[in-house]
């Protein structure tokens, strides 16, 4: 099967509406030269203040970008101060949730237990979890960057594959692996590493939700991605994408990544 590549940019607690509006209308102007490629999905994740605002320019402006959450609670509803539920995400228009990404684990304590139910959650409201997994440094120097990635994943995976839509429900949700070490730090792995560790997950995948579903799901790769070296990751046979932060601030970078990440060909 052919995956369609996506490239999504995650803007952690970066930019106000005023900078989004800025971000928009910085793109708006760039892609009237160079158009975003067909080829490539393109998604942004804002802080929650601005989805709205970014909703309502994609709607407006027919650009091909659909727009993400940072997070979200697995409640439905109730006395949870300061959270936001899937049906709130769902009814802004979100079409992706982050859910686990490295920083919310270890500066959060968020459990695997809670990404499982944060991914079902998601999915359950007709939205696409992007589950992310990751080992930290102290993991990869005692080898065991395959049995945390793994762990994380089929956790995260075992709340889809419980619903009654199981196997499709799984196929239709991304996976990012994000080394934690590579997170906004200048350093990643060889690209061959990270083919390595995602074409591990994919069939830890296979193995736990059938082939069917491992040949569908999305896996990205995150960590100190920008313009300069995203291909190479995304070249990768297993690799289908990418989970940017800092390089998906800029319109230009955001921009340039999508064009290398189609081959240069808009
Ligand atoms: O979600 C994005 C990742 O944490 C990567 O961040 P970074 O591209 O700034 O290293």
């Amino acid at each position: 099967m052919t995956r369609k590549r996506l490239l999504m940019g995650n803007w952690k607690m970066y930019k106000t509406v005023a900078e989004t509006r800025r971000f928009v209308e910085d793109l708006q102007g760039l892609t009237q030269k160079t158009p975003l490629p067909a080829q490539v999905e393109t998604v942004i994740c804002p802080p929650f203040t601005a989805i709205g605002e970014l909703v309502r320019w994609v709607n407006a402006s027919s650009q091909p970008i659909g727009v993400g959450a940072q997070n979200v609670h697995f409640a439905a509803q109730g006395a949870f101060t300061g959270e936001i539920s899937a049906d709130m995400l769902a009814d802004l228009g979100v079409k992706y949730v982050l859910v686990g990404h490295s920083e919310r684990r270890t500066l959060f304590g968020e459990s695997d237990e809670w990404v499982q139910q944060k991914a079902a959650a998601v999915a359950a409201q007709g939205m696409q979890p992007v589950i992310c997994v990751g080992e930290n440094q102290d993991e990869r120097d005692a080898q065991r960057t395959l049995d945390v990635v793994e762990h994380q994943t089929l956790t995260a995976l075992n709340g889809l594959a419980a619903s009654s839509r199981g196997a499709d429900v799984v196929g239709t949700a991304v996976i990012a692996y994000e080394p934690v070490w590579a997170i906004g730090s200048g350093r990643t792995p060889a690209p061959e590493e990270a083919q390595a560790v995602i074409g591990a997950i994919r069939q830890c995948v296979a193995r736990a939700c059938g082939a069917a579903a491992a040949d569908r799901i999305r896996i990205l790769y995150g960590g100190s991605v920008k313009p300069e070296n995203i291909a190479s990751f995304t070249l990768q046979p297993d690799i289908d994408g990418a989970l940017v932060g800092g390089a998906s601030l800029q319109a230009d970078s955001f921009l340039a990544m999508a064009q290398a990440m189609a081959g240069g060909d808009a």
